[in-house]
């Protein structure tokens, strides 16, 4: 199911897939939970932060300045975040991008994304 749009060049089309990410992850009955029930997020926050840092990370802006892992830190400690669960939010990140991405950022955000995501699970306590 592709509907190809563009490329993750500018602010609003990062805006978007992380809308689209989100809606999939917050429907999700694996990951939907720690998001909802233990993190308890306040998306009108939480979206905003995670749109600031992939504005950093693909478009070198500035905004972001929050100590991402630390967060996931305490988060581990409420609920242990499991291989499974990365597993499961890196195959709805690469395949949000999938259907709908395509250009070099959008490349760059399949690269990152996966070695955020293995250097985070190095770094939780087991
Ligand atoms: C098992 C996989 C993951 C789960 C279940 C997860 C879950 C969460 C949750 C529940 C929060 C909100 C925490 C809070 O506000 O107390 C959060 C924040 C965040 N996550 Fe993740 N996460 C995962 C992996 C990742 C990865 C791989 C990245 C980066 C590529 C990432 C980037 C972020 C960012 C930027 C924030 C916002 C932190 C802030 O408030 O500034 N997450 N995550």
């Amino acid at each position: 199911m592709q509907d190809l749009c563009c490329d993750l060049d500018t602010r609003e089309h990062i805006e978007t897939f992380i809308d689209r990410f989100y809606a999939r992850v917050l429907e999700d009955p694996q990951l939907a939970p720690i998001f909802l029930d233990v993190a308890q997020i306040d998306l009108d926050v939480h979206l905003p932060h995670i749109k600031d840092y992939w504005c950093k990370l693909l478009l070198g802006e500035q905004g972001y300045r929050r100590h991402t892992m630390n967060i996931h830190r305490a988060l581990h400690a409420q609920r242990a975040l499991e291989r499974a669960d990365f597993e499961r939010w890196l195959t709805l990140f690469h395949d949000t991008l999938d259907r709908h991405y395509a250009g070099p950022y959008t490349e760059k955000a399949h690269r990152i994304a996966a070695a955020i995501a293995e250097n985070m699970q190095k770094t939780l306590p087991s």
